[in-house]
C-alpha cells in the first residue's frame, strides 16, 4: 500500500524538480547575460531634460540599441504611450557623452601596486568616464614594442569596466627604427608619447628634437598624433643643489624654483621647429603634435598660439590640477600636490582658466599619475624627493565642473573638452557626443548636488589618501554611466564583469 503510494508520487516530483531546474537555468543564463550591465535590457531609452548634444543642449530621449545611440528626439510624451519600451526618465539629471581621458596611468601590468586595470577602470565608471587611453610609462615593462603593448592587451583582458586604448612611447631605441616604430602602430596604439626630459622611468628615457622628428615622419603615414611631455631641464639650480643649500624642501617654493616656466617654454621653443613639418605641404604633413599638461599660461601658450596660427597641427591639454590649485596655498610638506610640470602661482592659474574658456587650450585631461603612498613620503614631505604625479581621475568631472563656475564654464563646453576634442585626438570617430550611430558612452550626472570628498565617500582609485582632492567640498555628482550602452556604474554600485573593450587603432 505505501509503496503503491510512493510510485504514484514520483512523476510528481519528477515534474517538481524539472520545473525547478527550468527556472533556475533561465534565471542563470539571465543574470549571465546581464553581467556586464546593471540593466537587462539591449534596447531602450533615457530621458532627460538636459541632453548635451554637438547641437546644444535639448529635453529629450536617446534610444539606446545593441550599444549604440540609435536615435534622439525631443518629443518624449509619444514614448510614454507606448508599453512596449523600456525607459529610464532621468528628470532633470544632465545626461552627457562620457569623458574620454587621453592621459592615465593606470600602471598595468608590472606596477598594479600603484594602481592597475581594475581599480583604474572603476574609478573612471564612477567619475563618468567611459575611455581612458593609457600612458606608456609607469607599467612594467613600458610600452614601446609590439610585444609589450600585448601584455597591456592580456593584462586588460576582462579587467577593463570602460574601454582603454593605449598610446606606445616614442624612446631613443625605437625614434631612428621606422621599422620598430611601425611594428608598434601596426599592433594598434592609437598614436606615441614621448618625454623631453629625464621621466624617473628608466625603461622610458628621453628623447631629443631629433627624435621627435623622426617620430613625427612615420606618424604622418598613419595619421595618429605624437604627445609630448614638453620640458626641458636648463641650466638653473638642480633640485640636489637646492637641498644642499639653505633651502627648506619641505616648502613647496623650493620645489617650483626647481621646474620654472622656462622649461615649459625651451621645451615648446624647440619642439616648434620640428611642428612646422605637419603644416599642409610640409614633410610630415599628416602628423600631429599634442603637447601634455601644459602648466605655464604666460610664454609658453603665447608660442602655441603663434604656432597655430601657422598652421602647425597642434593640440594642447591642460589638467584638472592646475586649474583647481595654486602655487601659494600648498602647504608645506604636502606631497600628495606634486607633479611636474608643477603646479605654478594663482596668476598663472587664472589665465590658464582664461585660454581654456577662449579655445585656446584644446582640451582637459587628468594626467591621473598614482604611485605607492610610501614613494610619497607623505611624512618625511620632502618635494624634492617624493615621487611626483596627482591623483585624480574619478574627481576630474566635478573638480572642473565646481572650479569652473567662476568662470562661467557651461555644460556645452565641458563635453567639447572632456569627449569631443579627446575623442578627436585618440582618432575615436564613434565616441565623444552624443549623436546617432555614436557609442552609447554617456554619463549622467547632477551639477548642482554638492558632496564632502571625505573618508566615507565611496573612492575606487588604489590610494585614496595620495590624492589631493580629499577632503574638499565639490559640485557635481556622477549617477550613472554607461559603456557601449552597458549600465557599467549607478549609485555606488559596478557592474558585476568588466565588459570594457580594448581600443586598438586598425
Ligand atoms: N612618470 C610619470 O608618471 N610622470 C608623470 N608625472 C607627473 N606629471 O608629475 C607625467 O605625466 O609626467
Ligand atoms: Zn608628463
Ligand atoms: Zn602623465
Amino acid at each position: 500500500m505505501e509503496n503503491r503510494f510512493q510510485w504514484r508520487l514520483f512523476p510528481l516530483l519528477a515534474l517538481l524538480a524539472s520545473y525547478l531546474v527550468f527556472f533556475y537555468v533561465q534565471s542563470y543564463s539571465k543574470h549571465s547575460q546581464n553581467k556586464c550591465s546593471l540593466l537587462p535590457y539591449q534596447h531602450f531609452w533615457i530621458t532627460s531634460k538636459r541632453i548635451v548634444t554637438p547641437q546644444g543642449i535639448i529635453s529629450g530621449a536617446v534610444e539606446i540599441k545593441d550599444g549604440k545611440i540609435a536615435s534622439i528626439v525631443e518629443e518624449v510624451e509619444k514614448l510614454w504611450d507606448s508599453e512596449l519600451w523600456q525607459i529610464i526618465d532621468y528628470g532633470d539629471a544632465v545626461i552627457m557623452p562620457g569623458l574620454i581621458d587621453v592621459h592615465a596611468h593606470l600602471d598595468d601590468p608590472g606596477r598594479t601596486e600603484w594602481e592597475g586595470f581594475p581599480s583604474g577602470t572603476k574609478a573612471a565608471a564612477a567619475g563618468g568616464l567611459t575611455t581612458l587611453i593609457d600612458m606608456p610609462l609607469n607599467s612594467m615593462p613600458s610600452t614601446v614594442s609590439r610585444d609589450t603593448l600585448n601584455l597591456k592587451i592580456k593584462s586588460a583582458e576582462n579587467r577593463i569596466f570602460v574601454d582603454v586604448g593605449f598610446w606606445g612611447g616614442l624612446v631613443p631605441e625605437n625614434a631612428f627604427n621606422p621599422a620598430a616604430l611601425e611594428h608598434l602602430l601596426n599592433a594598434g596604439v592609437l598614436g606615441l608619447k614621448s618625454f623631453m626630459c629625464p621621466s624617473g622611468i628608466n625603461d622610458f628615457p628621453m628623447t631629443n628634437a631629433s627624435h621627435i622628428k623622426e617620430g613625427l615622419s612615420v606618424l604622418a603615414k598613419y595619421r595618429r598624433p605624437l604627445l609630448v611631455h614638453a620640458e626641458i631641464q636648463t641650466e638653473l639650480e638642480t633640485p640636489l643643489e637646492l637641498e644642499d643649500g639653505a633651502n627648506d624642501a619641505r616648502s613647496y617654493s623650493t620645489y617650483l624654483r626647481t621646474r620654472p616656466p622656462a622649461m615649459e617654454e625651451a621645451a615648446i621653443k624647440e619642439l616648434l621647429t620640428v611642428t612646422k613639418d605637419t603644416r599642409i605641404g610640409g614633410s610630415a604633413e599628416g602628423a600631429h603634435l599634442h603637447i601634455v599638461h601644459l602648466s605655464d599660461s604666460s610664454s609658453s601658450l603665447d608660442l602655441i598660439k603663434e604656432a597655430k596660427r601657422s598652421g602647425d597641427s597642434l593640440t594642447v591639454e591642460t589638467c584638472p590640477h592646475y586649474l583647481a590649485f595654486s602655487a601659494e596655498e600648498i602647504p608645506d610638506g604636502d606631497t600628495r600636490f606634486k607633479c611636474a610640470p608643477p603646479i605654478r602661482d594663482a596668476a598663472n592659474n587664472e589665465k590658464l582658466w582664461e585660454a581654456l574658456m577662449e579655445g585656446h587650450i584644446d582640451m582637459l585631461s587628468s594626467d591621473h599619475s598614482p604611485t605607492e603612498p610610501k614613494l610619497k613620503l607623505l611624512e618625511d614631505g620632502n618635494f624634492l624627493r617624493a615621487w611626483g604625479g596627482i591623483s585624480s581621475l574619478q574627481f576630474v568631472l566635478p573638480v572642473t565642473w565646481s572650479y569652473g563656475k567662476k568662470y562661467g564654464v557651461t555644460l556645452e563646453q565641458l563635453a567639447s573638452l572632456w569627449s569631443e576634442r579627446p575623442a578627436r585626438l585618440a582618432g575615436q570617430e564613434l565616441k565623444g557626443s552624443i549623436a546617432v550611430g555614436n557609442f552609447a558612452d554617456i554619463v549622467v550626472w547632477e551639477p548642482e548636488v554638492e558632496f564632502n570628498l571625505t573618508e566615507d565617500h565611496p573612492v575606487y582609485i588604489k590610494h585614496p589618501g595620495i590624492s589631493a582632492y580629499m577632503g574638499s567640498k565639490l559640485y557635481g555628482r556622477v549617477s550613472a554611466t554607461f559603456v557601449r550602452g552597458n549600465l557599467v556604474y549607478k549609485e555606488g554600485d559596478h557592474a558585476d564583469a568588466a565588459c570594457g573593450v580594448p581600443i586598438l587603432a586598425t
